[in-house]
């Protein structure tokens, strides 16, 4: 039996990339500058620990962060030899957006540019918001500008159960967001509202790449966001590895989280559902006991690294689910078979200490490690899309275009 496991932080970029001028993010650093926050608290007697993730380390963490950035994330223990395969990559799509990184990782990179709405205020197309209002019935909405999706909440959601207007917000990413009171408004109605709202976006040819749809609960002052979240994404340009897999050898592709969402479902076999990161490790956990299929690729994404903490720009929070993740993570490696190979990686930067609360250009780290694979240094991936060659590589399937395999 053969089984790759990947285990996707999302949003855990290791230093900026040498395109990131081209992004503003040049010396970004999401792993890097938690690190440097969490060795201050405990050079202040604030922390009794720098930031403590042994485990990630012995995968080659700390080892990748040091040939992505030059420097070895402060705090952690210099690691000369670590159980895992350790490397970092680059990426060549144009942006720097969660479905870009997804895709790449299983062999499919963005070469074209996506459509942005990039003024900051009154960002919306008008004859893209007259028609879904026209078809949507709405008399007005709300939003639409940039901004961050939690303060849009404290700043428009009191008028937005008032008046019945949904939110239209956008950011830096390919994407068209509508935050809605799944009670006041009503959850179907707003997924109904995200669909005319992704045809309109496709009749239109605005080459956007998602519609999320963001549901929130509670009262003024009070409003938090639910795991009904739902990402209406454009299909892959091409075949992913994902796909390959599941028609070449009728393999299983279980998607735990989004990552169905975030491949608008192509190539996927089984779909979980599960909120938060400890669902989401729970779901993963299980699923690796239960998964008995030869051929089966099981694909966790770890949203909470970007949305909870990343783009809300809460170091600590982030540094302290890292630090719950790696304690976790021996779990995860104690469940693995012989042949099975498990790769941790990401999808983008989001660098909690940098301006604004944006994605970041960033590599990201390539962890490798089987209990049957020699431990060795992989160095610079040109592309994400290394990942997906190698997956194919292990499950046998016909090359990728993009991509070089590490074993
Ligand atoms: O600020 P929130 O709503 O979390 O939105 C963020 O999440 C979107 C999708 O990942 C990004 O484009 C960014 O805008
Ligand atoms: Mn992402
Ligand atoms: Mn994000």
């Amino acid at each position: 039996m053969k089984r790759v496991i990947i285990l996707l932080l999302d949003s855990f970029g290791i230093g900026a990339t040498p395109d990131a001028h081209l992004f503003s993010d040049e010396g970004s650093n999401t792993l890097g500058h938690i690190a440097d926050h969490f060795d201050h608290l405990f050079l202040t007697g604030k922390r009794s620990t720098p930031l403590n993730i042994p485990n990630l380390n012995q995968l080659g963490l700390g080892l990748a962060a040091k040939e992505a950035c030059g420097s070895y994330p402060r705090g952690l223990s210099f690691i000369t030899s670590p159980i895992g395969s350790y490397g970092y990559a680059k990426e060549i799509s144009s942006g720097k957006d969660t479905p870009s990184g997804h895709w790449e990782i299983a062999g499919v990179p963005v070469l074209f540019d996506w459509g942005y709405f990039k003024e900051h205020t009154d960002s919306f197309p008008k004859e893209l918001l007259a028609t879904i209002c026209q078809k949507a019935g709405l008399n007005g909405y709300l939003g639409n500008c940039h901004a961050s999706g939690t303060t849009i909440l404290e700043e428009l959601g009191e008028e937005h159960i008032r008046t019945g207007y949904p939110i239209f917000y956008t950011s830096a990413d390919s994407v068209f967001q509508i935050a809605c009171h799944e009670e006041h408004f009503g959850l179907e109605k707003l997924y109904h509202l995200c669909q005319i709202a992704r045809e309109a976006l496709d009749e239109g040819k605005y080459n956007i790449g998602r519609v999320i749809a963001r549901p929130f609960i509670g009262e003024p002052c009070n409003f938090s966001r639910t795991g009904n979240r739902k990402d209406l994404a454009v299909l892959p340009p091409s075949t992913t590895v994902l796909e390959k897999l599941s028609t070449e050898k009728t393999g299983e592709v279980v998607s735990i989280g989004k990552i169905a969402d975030i491949y608008a479902h192509a190539g996927i076999t089984k779909k979980i559902k599960a909120n938060g990161l400890n669902e989401l490790f729970d779901a993963t956990l299980e699923e690796m006991k239960v998964s008995t299929k030869p051929d089966t690729l099981i694909f966790t994404n770890l949203v909470d690294f970007d949305s909870v903490y990343g783009h809300r720009r809460d170091v600590l929070g982030y540094g302290e689910a890292l630090e719950w993740f790696d304690n976790r993570l021996p779990e995860i490696l104690s469940a693995l078979n012989e042949d099975d190979l498990l790769i941790i990686t990401a999808d983008h930067g989001c660098d909690p200490t940098w301006p604004g609360t944006d994605h970041t250009r960033e590599h990201i780290p390539v962890l490798l490690y089987s209990k049957s694979l020699p431990p060795k240094a992989l160095g610079l991936s040109d592309t994400f899309a290394d990942i997906g060659q190698t997956i194919s590589t292990v499950f046998n399937l016909s090359p990728m275009q993009h991509g070089k395999s590490l074993l």
